[in-house]
């Protein structure tokens, strides 16, 4: 049984920061059916601008006998507070002023949007425990804050695949110098949902980012569009057109300020911020079993940063998806994700 998307709605729901959203909405979307004892529960998490339709963008991870076999488990899809799939964002009307929240939408933290994703399982789905949370890149961060703030047992095992422990000054630089775009777009100032032209550049850098150079290369090489192979001012890179096309596209799903909110969400990443002990402490109490995916390419989210993971957490274990495509491979490379969680779930039944 598949769900068309639902929305959980928590009142006075209080941030890290101590501002309270009146009305907190999740987003989320189940396939399945919870068991009789309620623990058949499978959590997936998001990344940066994904959404709670998980067919939509792993779909090859779902059926009979893969990652997602709703015969079995009760699949819920989560969307992020703040994203602008759904859930309360700066799109949103703010019920004090009665016009959309804007920039003045507050600062939303992983451990905030982890905590609603919380209740709604607790609350909402009604789960007695959670038998694996499972995301790529931002997703995997949410993953891996569930661990720590959902804890054992109720959070029975997890599989972070592409992130780290805390967002990095290299992550953050990359995530500031795409604000920088938004932000020198001339509407940023007076109309910020029209700055749509920095929020192109904020995701043709990211494109950039999420790939590699050999990817890039070999699929577009020095290709331009003259059609008798001469360069001047009139030919245009094939890559220009690629990136052209994704900063297009990606205006007509996401706005300027959602985009700059949830990357300083992204961020706020950090497993150790106000738990007053180190991230290694941290990952050290994190005892359920583990199964930590990174690409062998991941140029944003290398792999030093899961390898660091597992060398501080008790029961857990690496595994390498093999990528030219650098950190979008947990998008790309659906069979042997969906191979390394289909194993990991068969080993901890
Ligand atoms: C887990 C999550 O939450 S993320 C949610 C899903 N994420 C996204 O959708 C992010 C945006 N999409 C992507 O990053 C990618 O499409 C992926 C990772 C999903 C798939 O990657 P790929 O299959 O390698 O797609 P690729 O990056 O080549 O893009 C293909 C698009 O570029 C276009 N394109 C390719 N070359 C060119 C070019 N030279 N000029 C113009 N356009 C081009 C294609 O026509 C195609 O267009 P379409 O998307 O409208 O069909
Ligand atoms: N392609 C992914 C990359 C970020 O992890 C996205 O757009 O969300």
């Amino acid at each position: 049984m598949t769900s068309d998307g639902e929305n959980f709605v928590e009142k006075d729901f209080i941030l890290e920061n101590s501002v309270v959203l009146p009305q907190a909405e999740l987003r989320y979307q189940t396939y399945g059916q919870l068991n009789e004892a309620k623990d058949n529960v499978v959590v997936v998490c998001h990344a940066l601008t994904g959404n709670a339709s998980l067919h939509t963008w792993w779909g090859d991870l779902m059926g009979a006998n893969k990652a997602f076999d709703s015969s079995k488990y009760l699949i819920v899809c989560c969307n992020i507070l703040g994203s602008c799939y759904g859930s309360t964002n700066p799109q949103s009307i703010n019920p004090e002023t009665n016009t959309p929240y804007g920039k003045d939408f507050p600062d939303v933290s992983v451990k905030d949007t982890v905590k609603l994703q919380l209740k709604l399982i607790k609350e909402e789905i009604g789960a007695s425990s959670i038998k694996c949370v499972i995301g790529g890149s931002f997703g995997g961060m949410q993953t891996m804050e569930f661990a720590v703030q959902g804890g054992s047992p109720f959070v029975r095992s997890i599989i972070p695949i592409a992130c780290g422990a805390s967002h990095t000054a290299w992550q953050i630089a990359i995530s500031e110098v795409q604000r920088q775009a938004i932000y020198a777009d001339p509407n940023w100032e007076d109309k910020p949902f029209l700055a749509t032209k920095g929020l192109e550049v904020a995701r043709q850098m990211g494109m950039i980012s999420y790939r590699t150079a050999h990817g890039y290369c070999s699929k577009f090489g020095r290709d331009h569009r003259d059609k008798d192979g001469t360069y001047g001012s009139n030919s245009s890179w094939q890559v220009k057109s690629y990136l052209e096309y994704q900063g297009k596209k990606f205006i007509d799903r996401f706005d300027p300020i959602t985009y700059v909110k949830m990357t300083e969400q992204m961020d706020s990443h950090d497993l150790a911020r106000n738990r007053g002990s180190s991230v290694a402490e941290v990952l050290q109490r994190v005892e359920i079993p583990a199964c930590v995916l990174g690409i062998d390419s991941d140029v944003l989210y290398p792999l030093c940063e899961q390898e660091e993971i597992v060398e501080h957490m008790p029961n857990s274990e690496l595994k390498i998806i093999h990528s030219n495509d650098g950190h979008d491979g947990f998008l790309i490379e659906q069979d042997q994700v969906n191979r390394c969680v289909v194993d990991f779930l068969a080993k901890h039944e």
